[in-house]
């Protein structure tokens, strides 16, 4: 493909409600977006990076500097352009995933549109619609999360996963489980607020039957998650820590980890996320596709990786209704507590231009 135009879009959309974790609380999302402009089709890439350094070390700033410096001017001069090339184009630069990520889906995407061919297709979905879980934050009492756990169970989430960190863990937990029973699929998310001197005290959440408990310790530590899987009974999955192919595969035979969620932005991109899809199955690890509050640009895309087959826990791919009034592209809307994979071309979804000019906060050029 030729590279005919890539425009760098920030946007800002506000969360219909604060969605608070160990590490802060959010209250609108500050997103990067990509278009990729070729002479055969455009495609659009979402960075999920965060407003700040406080999930991993990339940031919207940080990311739309390295765009623009680095990763941008790399790619737009090389010959035969396409998705795979950009992986091996952007290694030489260290670090910065969520970026590489964005574009890679981007170009992914052209390519995709171009030749008609869907996300799902070319990742190897094997259903055409995907069971869905959702993430509740930490609130301010255990009433209120009861009030919005009753909420999503209503709305017909298959699964919950519960934010937790230190002061915020048994009693959420226990209160979900005594208010609506063992059978719910439950999980907990501690984004590494925890040490290994937790341990025992996280052992006090085997009793309620979790599917799993996800990235307790600072992403570094992988033997200490894997002394935490000899004391805690609870499965335990990696988020953060897990940032390629190669650090799933070490993680795994280290112990370290019996379920790993797979997120795109974290690892560098879709093609890097089916990797490490391919290693777990290999081992027989089973994945869930993770969520950074994607708008439906990201959504689409995570919902056809989410077909794939090794993908057998319910991820993160909520309703677009769960985080915003109004998505950039058309709603994602629950059913049965599935969403449809998406079949047109591509990511099979395109921005509205009116809500995407209203979210619009800047816009520029990076090669035109
Ligand atoms: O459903 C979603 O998209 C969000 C899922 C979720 O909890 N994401 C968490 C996480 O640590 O996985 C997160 C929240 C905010 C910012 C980054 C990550």
């Amino acid at each position: 493909m030729k590279l005919t135009g890539v425009e760098l879009r920030r946007i800002r959309m506000p969360l219909v409600a604060p969605f608070r974790t160990s590490f802060g609380t959010e209250t609108d999302r500050d997103i990067l977006l990509l278009r990729v402009v070729t002479e055969e089709a455009e495609g659009w890439g979402e960075c999920v990076a965060t407003g700040e350094p406080l999930y991993s070390s990339e940031y919207v700033d940080g990311a739309a500097d390295v765009l623009r410096r680095y990763l941008v001017p790399a790619i737009v001069d090389h010959p035969r352009l396409d998705a795979v090339a950009v992986g091996s184009v952007l290694a030489p630069f260290k670090g910065h995933r969520m970026a590489k990520a964005a574009l890679e889906m981007a170009v992914l995407d052209a390519e995709l549109r171009g030749q008609g061919r869907s996300f799902g297709r070319e990742l190897g979905a094997v259903r055409d619609r995907v069971a869905c879980g959702v993430s509740v934050g930490i609130m301010d009492s255990i009433g209120e999360l009861l009030d919005a756990v009753e909420g999503y169970l209503d709305a017909g989430y298959v699964r919950i996963k519960l934010k937790i960190e230190p002061g915020w863990d048994i009693a959420p937990v226990r209160a979900v489980r005594e208010r609506f029973g063992d059978d719910v699929l439950l999980q907990v998310d501690a984004n590494t607020a925890y040490s290994l001197a937790d341990a025992r005290h996280l052992a006090r959440l085997d009793p309620f039957d979790l599917l799993l408990i996800e990235q307790p310790l600072d992403e570094e530590d992988i033997r200490g998650h894997a002394e935490l899987a000899r004391i805690v009974r609870t499965p335990v999955c990696l988020d953060e820590s897990i940032t390629s192919a190669a650090i799933a595969a070490d993680a795994i035979r280290r112990g370290a980890c019996a379920i790993v969620n797979v997120k795109p932005g974290r690892v560098g991109g879709y093609l890097e996320a089916r990797r490490i899809h391919d290693v777990c199955a290999a081992h027989g690890v089973p994945v869930w596709c993770g969520g950074m509050l994607e708008t439906g640009i990201g959504r689409a895309a995570n919902v056809a990786l989410a077909a794939l087959p090794g993908f057998t826990l319910p991820g993160d791919t909520s309703a677009s209704d769960r985080y915003y009034h109004t998505d950039v592209t058309p709603p994602f809307v629950l059913d049965d507590g599935h969403l449809p994979v998406p079949t047109g071309p591509g990511i099979g979804v395109q921005p509205l231009p009116d809500v995407l000019a209203e979210v619009t906060v800047a816009s520029e050029w990076l090669h035109r």
